[in-house]
């Protein structure tokens, strides 16, 4: 029997892992904050998420599914175990549910990579999805050839790959949602431990999703100096020449460059979190990053300057000085955000 927030399920013989409480914890928050009155849990394994969602975010239709028929027994027993009999339980394929239904949120958390069913999930969600991608290496650019098969996008292995794997998600699912006339507006976006979490926004109308496309680009990246510059839209205008160190750049991309997070939702949700959780830490560090894309990873920077790094706050708070934005970012403990170019934080350091 495991105990998890206010919850007890029974997880043999069905998957459960408990390294996920804080992605549970964090949306059950966001599903309270949001005010979702429906939610379909595609992938239910044990039921936990869904169980929480039912009973600590309140959420009154909470649809569960599963393809396995023994998880979905085991489903049923744990809603009895927690007195709840209100919930539906269904069993069969999400992408054959979300072809005939329409849920006001939907949470994907399949095994692996979310890719094949991101387009039932962009027709069939009216307000919210939220999507748990744990293939972080061909989103972050580690398995390439994978990564172009599964979101039709060039992912790079860069200093900032995790940031690399969020927003080619973002890119993928933004793209999907284009193509049926919607907009996917990032709520909180992260990275962490062994997978990616994306929630988002839906809004209705073709003109919205051309303002999504917008902030769709590529960006140039240069392996040489580890310096990067952003082009923005959905056609390819790559120089090939690193600003900086006159290097060739490598491009990745089509990706999401525009913001990651709705900070105000961010810090509404804070309340809702245990101070002393993972979550809480987690989701505070994201509503404090700044809205700029990727980041420098100090100690690289600084091995390849060959000096000795000084305390990542001292760099940030000298960024801030000389009039730049600055912040740590969740990404990556010695992570730097700002909008400073690569050759002035470099002259700052060195
Ligand atoms: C990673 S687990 C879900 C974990 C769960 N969301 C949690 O927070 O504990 C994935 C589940 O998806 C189910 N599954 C696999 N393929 C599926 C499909 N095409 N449609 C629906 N469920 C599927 C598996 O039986 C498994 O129980
Ligand atoms: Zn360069």
């Amino acid at each position: 029997m495991v105990v998890e927030g206010s919850v007890r399920v029974n997880t043999d013989g069905v998957f459960y892992n408990p390294r996920m409480k804080t992605n549970r914890d964090i949306c059950v928050a966001m599903a309270s904050e949001l005010g979702v009155n429906e939610y379909l849990d595609a992938f239910s394994a044990s039921g936990i998420r869904g169980i929480r969602v039912r009973k600590e975010a309140g959420v009154e239709r909470v649809v569960m599914n599963d393809i396995s028929p023994s998880a979905c027994r085991r489903i049923r027993e744990n809603l009895a175990l927690n007195d709840i009999s209100d919930c539906e339980v269904t069993c069969e394929s999400a992408s054959a549910l979300m072809s005939r239904r329409r849920f006001e949120a939907i949470d994907l958390d399949p095994f692996g990579s979310p890719a094949q069913f991101l387009a039932p999930a962009a027709s069939s969600a009216r307000s919210y999805l939220f999507i748990t991608a744990t293939d972080t290496a061909p989103l972050c650019g580690a398995h390439l050839k994978s990564g172009v098969r599964k979101y039709l996008a060039v992912p790079l292995n860069t200093e900032y790959h995790r940031e690399m794997g969020v927003r080619i998600l973002m890119g993928a699912v933004i793209r999907e949602m284009a193509r049926v006339d919607r907009r996917g507006i990032p709520l909180l976006s992260y990275a962490t431990e062994h997978y990616v979490r994306v929630h988002m926004r839906i809004k209705k109308g073709a003109r919205e999703a051309d303002e999504a496309l917008e902030s769709m680009g590529y960006v140039e990246h240069c392996f040489g100096c580890g310096g990067w510059s952003l082009r923005m839209g959905m056609g390819c205008r790559s120089s090939g020449t690193c600003s900086f160190c006159g290097g060739r750049t490598c491009t990745a991309g089509p990706l999401w460059l525009g913001p990651l997070h709705d900070k105000d939702l961010l810090r509404a949700s804070l309340k809702r979190l245990d101070p002393e959780s993972r979550a809480h830490r987690l989701v505070l560090l994201c509503s404090e990053e700044i809205d700029v894309p990727f980041y420098y990873d100090h100690h690289k920077i600084c091995r390849r300057l060959r000096i000795t790094p000084s305390k990542v706050e001292k760099v940030i708070s000298d960024l801030l000085e000389h009039g730049y934005r600055a912040s740590r970012t969740h990404f990556n403990g010695v992570g730097i955000k700002t909008d400073a170019p690569m050759g002035d934080l470099i002259s700052l350091l060195a």
